[in-house]
């Protein structure tokens, strides 16, 4: 049975990494996430993200995490599942949120993208 393991060093093909430090005992996440993208004028820098996966199936876990963006006043969850292929390579299939943050209740209808994205190991 091959393991899909969160933790360790993820790419997409944006070039954004991140880093998963720690999975727990009871499936929470810790790691850091440095994106190569932002729709913030300010310089990117790594931020934190927390979540947690599912400890049942340690074949191809679904987990859940969010990214507190420390360079910009936007949020974002990405919820997915880990793959092995029959080479044993595995992927991170996921869709995310972006919140970012509106002025005011009127911009809010345009606050909130939404993508999918494949994480590789780097
Ligand atoms: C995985 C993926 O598609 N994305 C990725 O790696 N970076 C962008 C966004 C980065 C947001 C930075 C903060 C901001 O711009 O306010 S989160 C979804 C997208």
């Amino acid at each position: 049975n091959d393991k899909c393991s969160l933790i360790g060093r993820w790419q997409n093909d944006l070039g954004s990494e991140m880093n998963i430090t720690a999975v727990n005992n009871v499936g929470k996440i810790f790691g850091t996430y440095l994106t190569k993208v932002t729709s913030s004028d300010k310089p990117i820098s790594e931020s934190p993200l927390r979540g947690s996966q599912q400890m049942g199936d340690q074949e191809h876990p679904t987990f859940g995490f969010t990214v507190t963006w420390s360079f910009s006043d936007s949020t974002t969850v990405f919820v997915g599942q880990c793959f092995v292929d029959d080479k044993g390579k595995e992927t991170l299939q996921t869709m995310w949120l972006l919140r970012k943050k509106a002025d005011s209740s009127q911009d809010n209808w345009k606050a909130t993208l939404v993508g999918t994205n494949l994480f590789t190991r780097v």
